[in-house]
């Protein structure tokens, strides 16, 4: 015996089919949900929780939604990362026996739902299927609004893997268990909600019929299984045609610039990293964008760099004009701005969805096609001339809608309204027989208050009670007996029915009817029609949106003077007037200060960074990658003149993202990177590391950037900026002839510390590390407590040092003495040497002067602040910090003085230290 009544326990066979959604279970105009989906439910979309009687024991926890208003519901399920199973009434309950047959028509899930917050205009919705097969990962990724489907695959690898779910920020992954695992334990920045699901069942033949069989044929197995996956899952949870899928984009990785997750993110390419929003980021400054599907294509162009230069400067090419060009420009803009978002109405028509409304933005966006095929077609440039040739400007589907679909069609497809008079003869007919039905009421209401004399009298309607007669209280006298049968009685007023009126009514209703129906069976024929031609359609769209993006960029070059790069398949990176193109565009009165780069094969692959905190190393070296992402995406760059080679790959290791990767160290996650930087560089990446061996002790941080560094140069060979607050090491210049020390310039005067943001050759020696916590606000006290820290830890140092100097000497003079005794006049030369090596004389040491951070300042005058945009600074004016003292035991001790966290000492530590520092003194 069934434990739930009938109903329930259909509930329960059909929810089996969904147990990973919401089932919406409809029930008459309510979608209703039981058990524990109507206490989460509940919950989440904060609606009331009842109970009902369900044959069992106890009451069924029971919620619902009204149907019409479901969808908004659905879509605050989805934005919370939960999938909802639709289950319909499939036959008319009122001339069923017995229970209506009820089925799952749709699963919503966020990677499949067509509307609302999850689907932003400007981005795209992707989902992701992951397979593994004979050691090759093969990833496809598909936006069902929009159509677009890519596939990929290469040999093993799990960064690889993470770089490319990176790049599609899926809301959805389906596929290989074992990978969802992987992906799912790898913390991908700032990732959203994502929602997984195994899936292994392949829809071949559906693959096959979809996309047709030369498609089929061109895919590697490996591929075709990870397609046939995401198209078996979108089949079995949409239930219904996937006609936006025209078409599969195979690609191999190798073609695009890699950028990891982190890179993409420390360079803020699409977001911020701190508030993750668009505004400030690469992408924010490039999108002068005027369709949405330009400023999806703007992005994808943005996440993946291109590797082929023909492929570039074909772009550039078309960029060039635009940026020459500005009455173009505007007239492209123009004629772009009326043009809706065609990818997404393309996929509505498919799916079914698309209204009258959207029709008919679709035809005011194909009206535009003519113009801007002509614009392009005339002009200048070779790629706008060859997009304009490949441009089908579709016109026989706007007049196919211009002919049916009237101005302003109603939001609903089923109430009529929709199709235009003229376009159907039938249609016409009942048009005409409801509207002189009408005509005759409105005669008849006449009729009636003449023969009544009541003047109030009117003829009215509702869906109930149909057409009636009404006549307010005070004047039921005045009606004749027996002609008007009561149909509802109101407060002060009487509802009345004549044959005469009853058989009008069921005329004109019956019309109504049909030409509502007829008007739904016309509005579908036409989308269908339409749906026959949505790949002409996406291709168009695709057109579009590279003019679009083609002008975008042109309008923000020619904005800030961005200058065209000179593309190189050889290795030298030269950049004269670099400028950050975020930074400088958010700072008034060309504040910026510019900055050349000079990468070269022979002499300067390595740039070694030193400077103060705040002088600008993290926006210089962030500008030298944006150049080459602008330029292989095919922008112009902001310089005075750029050659770029093609970089494969950029490799960033920033700080700032550290903090939102749960359970690892800072200085794991760095050894981890740099790890995967060891592995996977070539000659032609980038490396960009700040402040390289932080997070750990001093002796070891510096002792694994110098062997990082050395890599670097000896094995991998490629071009990297590398920025440090080790200072010491700016003595790999000497045994790394690819390295060049180069410091952000600053100038002190009084007390004041003056950042010139300009990029020098030679390195620094000072970190102005209590000037910036002062500039940051900490207390006076803390301040001056960590000045005085630190001139008793330098003068404990320079102490050390003259020590060291003074046994120096001793040993000298005892080494020349047994030299003398061998009659040489190596006494002589060893003190050469020495003096040499040791530029200071005891009387500087004893009056303890600060040696370092102010040496590259003597450049300017003593009092003079020059403006930092004016201000030359010649290749000799920086002179290195000396090289004081050689010997290892006193290094240890500058190190160790130099490394020392003053900050975060206790004057007790302080004072155990300079006790220490003592000691090793002593046993020099
Ligand atoms: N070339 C430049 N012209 C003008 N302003 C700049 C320039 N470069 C950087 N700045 C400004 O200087 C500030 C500090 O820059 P940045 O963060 O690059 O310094 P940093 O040397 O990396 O400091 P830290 O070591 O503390 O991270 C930024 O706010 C930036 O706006």
């Amino acid at each position: 015996m069934a434990k739930y009544t009938p109903m329930i326990e259909q509930y329960l066979n059909v929810k089996e089919q969904a147990k990973d959604a919401f089932l919406f279970f409809r029930l008459g105009d309510f979608y209703e949900m039981f058990f524990d989906d109507a206490i989460l439910a509940s919950k989440e979309l904060e609606i009331t929780l009842t109970g009902r009687e369900g044959g069992g024991t106890e009451k069924i926890p029971m919620c619902g939604v009204p149907y019409h208003s479901a969808e908004g519901y659905i879509q605050r399920l989805i934005e919370k990362g939960y999938k909802v199973a639709i289950c319909e009434q499939m036959e008319d309950a009122s001339v069923t026996k017995g229970m209506v047959r009820r089925e799952i028509v749709r699963v919503v899930t966020p990677g499949t739902i067509m509307d609302g917050k999850v689907v932003h205009d400007k981005s795209n919705n992707y989902m992701v299927c992951v397979t593994e097969a004979g050691g090759l990962m093969s990833l496809s990724a598909c936006d069902l609004s929009t159509g677009e489907l890519y596939v990929t695959s290469v040999p093993w690898s799990e960064e690889w893997l993470r770089d490319e779910i990176g790049l599609y920020e899926p809301s959805e992954i389906i596929g290989d268990a074992a990978l969802l695992e992987i992906i799912s334990s790898q913390s991908l920045p700032g990732s959203r909600n994502i929602v997984y699901t195994a899936w292994d069942r392949r829809e071949d033949a559906l693959v096959r019929t979809q996309f047709g069989e030369p498609a089929w044929a061109r895919l590697e197995e490996e591929r075709r299984a990870c397609v046939s996956l995401l198209i078996s899952y979108l089949s079995e949870t949409q239930k219904r045609s996937l006609g936006q899928l025209t078409q599969i984009a195979s690609y191999e990785p190798g073609q695009y610039m890699v950028l990891d997750p982190f890179t993409r993110r420390n360079l803020e390419l699409v977001e911020t990293v701190r508030e993750r929003s668009k505004k400030g980021s690469l992408l924010w400054l490039l999108d002068r964008t005027e369709t949405s599907m330009g400023a999806r294509l703007l992005r994808r162009r943005i996440d993946k760099p291109l590797l082929s230069r023909s492929r570039i400067e074909e772009r550039l090419e078309a960029v060039e004009h635009l940026y020459n060009q500005y009455i173009l420009r505007e007239d492209l803009r123009m004629a772009l701005k009326e043009i809706y978002d065609l990818e997404r109405l393309v996929g509505r028509i498919a799916f079914g969805s698309a209204n009258g409304r959207d029709l008919n933005a679709l035809k005011l966006s194909l009206r535009q096609i003519p113009s801007l095929k002509e614009l392009c077609a005339q002009s200048p440039s070779e790629t706008l001339r060859r997009v304009a040739a490949d441009t089908d400007i579709c016109d026989d589907l706007c007049e196919l809608i211009e002919d049916a679909i009237v101005d302003e069609p109603p939001v609903s497809v089923r109430d009529g309204g929709i199709i235009k008079p003229g376009y159907h003869e039938r249609l016409d007919e009942f048009r005409e027989a409801s509207t002189s039905g009408k005509r005759w009421i409105a005669e008849l209401e006449a009729k009636e208050r003449a023969a009544t004399g009541i003047k109030s009298l009117k003829i009215g309607y509702n869906k109930v009670f149909g057409y009636f007669i009404e006549v307010t209280k005070s004047n039921l006298s005045s009606l004749p007996e027996g002609r008007y049968e009561r149909k509802q009685t109101l407060a002060n007023a009487e509802r009345y029915v004549t044959p005469e009126l009853k058989e009008k009514e069921g005329l004109i209703l019956e019309a109504q009817e049909k030409m509502v129906d007829l008007e739904y069976a016309l509005f579908t024929e036409l989308r269908d029609k339409l749906n026959t031609q949505v790949s002409r359609l996406q291709k168009l769209a695709e057109r579009i949106a590279e003019i679009d993006v083609y002008q975008s960029l042109a309008a923000v070059s020619a904005e800030y003077r961005f200058v065209k790069p000179e593309l190189s398949d050889g290795y030298d990176y030269i950049v004269e007037g670099g400028r950050h193109p975020v930074v400088e565009s958010v700072m008034k009165d060309s504040a910026f200060i510019a900055n050349g780069t000079d990468l070269r094969k022979d002499g300067s692959s390595i740039l070694l960074i030193t400077g103060p905190n705040m002088a600008g190393k993290s926006t210089y070296m962030r500008q030298v990658a944006l150049l080459s992402i602008l330029a292989q995406l095919g922008c112009f760059v902001p310089a005075e003149r750029a050659v770029i080679p093609l970089v494969d790959r950029i490799f960033t290791r920033i700080g700032a993202a550290d903090d939102l990767i749960g359970g690892q160290s800072t200085f794991m996650v760095e050894m981890a990177d740099i790890q995967v930087m060891t592995e996977k560089a070539t000659p032609r990446s980038l490396i960009i590391i700040d402040e390289l061996g932080r997070g750990t002790s001093t002796s070891e941080g510096m002792a694994i950037a110098q062997a990082v560094i050395e890599y670097v140069h000896d094995h991998i060979g490629c071009k990297a900026l590398v920025s440090t607050h080790f200072h010491e090491l700016a003595h790999l210049q000497e045994s790394l002839g690819g390295l060049k020390n180069y410091s952000m310039a600053v100038q002190e005067s009084g007390d004041k510390v003056h950042f010139l943001r300009k990029l020098i050759p030679g390195a620094a020696d000072s970190s102005y590390g209590i000037y910036c916590a002062r500039l940051a606000g900490l207390p006076g006290s803390i301040i001056d407590r960590a000045y005085g820290l630190l001139q008793g830890l330098e003068q404990a140092s320079l102490a050390a040092v003259a020590s060291e100097h003074g046994a120096a000497l001793q040993r000298e003079e005892t080494a020349s003495a047994s030299l003398a005794a061998e009659g040489t006049d190596g006494a002589v030369m060893a003190r050469e040497q020495r003096e040499d090596a040791f530029p200071y004389t005891p009387r500087d040491l004893s009056h303890g002067e600060r040696k370092g951070g102010v040496v590259q300042l003597s450049i300017f005058g003593e009092d003079e602040v020059p403006d930092p945009r004016t201000a030359k600074v010649g290749k000799d004016g920086h002179a290195m910090a000396p090289e004081a003292v050689q010997t290892p035991a006193i290094r240890g001790i500058i190190d160790a003085v130099k490394g020392a966290d003053v900050m975060n000492m206790t004057p007790l530590q302080a004072m155990q230290f300079l006790n220490d520092l003592k000691i090793q003194a002593k046993d020099i």
